[in-house]
């Protein structure tokens, strides 16, 4: 008998409170020719502790949900909802710097000038310098960088620049972090081994995280709800094995089937050029 879908290993747990809920959003940038629509009566719910992924082609719209989000962009309908809080939406659009949301972009956006510690403790500025030494020093042990709290960032490599900036993030105790195509910049290997990584270190905070990117690879090995995207529109919010087992439509079931195939290519090929160079 097939297993029943409440026994899928990765099916999403019950009952935990939603922590961020985008209820009918719809967003877009004025131009000379007027409006354009990009994203078009956008729903989701990520439970609290949960990681979501965006899924889907470049310019469908991902990188424009998140900045929404973390207060940048105004929407033109629907809410975005932090817990009990309204964000944006019903008349109310709060301001990014008392959104309670951290961001992780793909360029790190370290300060080259500041060493790891000071990279971490930037973002506690206000707070008394004890509790600053006390958090820092915790954030760099969460990352495993404690040992390179002296070093600058051009001493690191691209995965440890991009744990450091993990830790920058998580320092001022976000309730949500938001995570922009932030392991595209390092090589293949080191891309999925840090995917995996920071699910790890964010199941271990209990942070909720909503994640963009275009590499299927990536979205599986962290998410826990992936939401894959056509046009400013998601055609499946839904757990990696029932978007694999399950998918809603034609759209979604050749999405997952062409991006498998591009990755294990891609893969090939990368491990193909590196094998190549040392068997000429
Ligand atoms: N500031 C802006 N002004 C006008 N149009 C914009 C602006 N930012 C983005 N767009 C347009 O909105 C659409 C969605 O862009 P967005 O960056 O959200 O896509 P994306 O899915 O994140 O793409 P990528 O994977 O390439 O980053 C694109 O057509 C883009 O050209």
């Amino acid at each position: 008998m097939p297993p029943a879908l409440s026994a899928a290993p990765d099916a999403p747990s019950v009952s935990t409170p939603d922590r961020l809920v985008l209820d009918g959003i719809s967003l877009g940038y004025e131009s000379r020719n007027g409006y354009r629509a990009v994203v078009d009566d956008l729903s989701l719910t990520l439970e609290q502790g949960a990681i979501g992924c965006l899924l889907g082609s470049s310019g469908c719209g991902k990188t424009t949900i998140l900045r929404a989000i973390a207060g940048f962009e105004p929407l033109r309908s629907g809410v975005i909802r932090l817990g009990s809080e309204t964000l944006s939406g019903d008349g109310i659009q709060v301001l990014p710097e008392r959104r309670r949301v951290g961001m992780m972009f793909q360029d790190y956006a370290l300060f080259p000038h500041l060493t790891v510690e000071g990279n971490v403790a930037f973002g506690l500025r206000k707070r008394p310098a004890a509790e600053r030494l006390r958090r820092t020093a915790e954030m760099l042990e969460l990352v495993g960088l404690s040992a390179l709290a002296r070093s600058y960032p051009h001493e690191l490599s691209g995965g440890q620049q991009q744990r450091v900036a993990l830790a920058r993030a998580l320092a001022p105790e976000p309730e949500l972090l938001l995570l922009d195509e932030p392991f595209s910049n390092l090589d293949v290997d080191t891309r999925e081994r840090l995917a995996y990584e920071v699910r790890d270190i964010l199941k271990r905070t209990g942070h909720t995280a909503l994640l963009v990117t275009h590499n299927q690879a990536e979205a599986f090995a962290i998410a826990d709800q992936i939401g894959i995207m056509r046009e400013g529109k998601i055609e499946q919010w839904d757990s990696p094995w029932r978007l694999h087992h399950h998918p809603a439509n034609d759209f979604v079931a050749e999405f997952i089937r062409r991006e498998s195939l591009m990755s294990s290519r891609a893969n090939a090929s990368m491990r193909g050029a590196s094998t190549g160079s040392r068997h000429p």
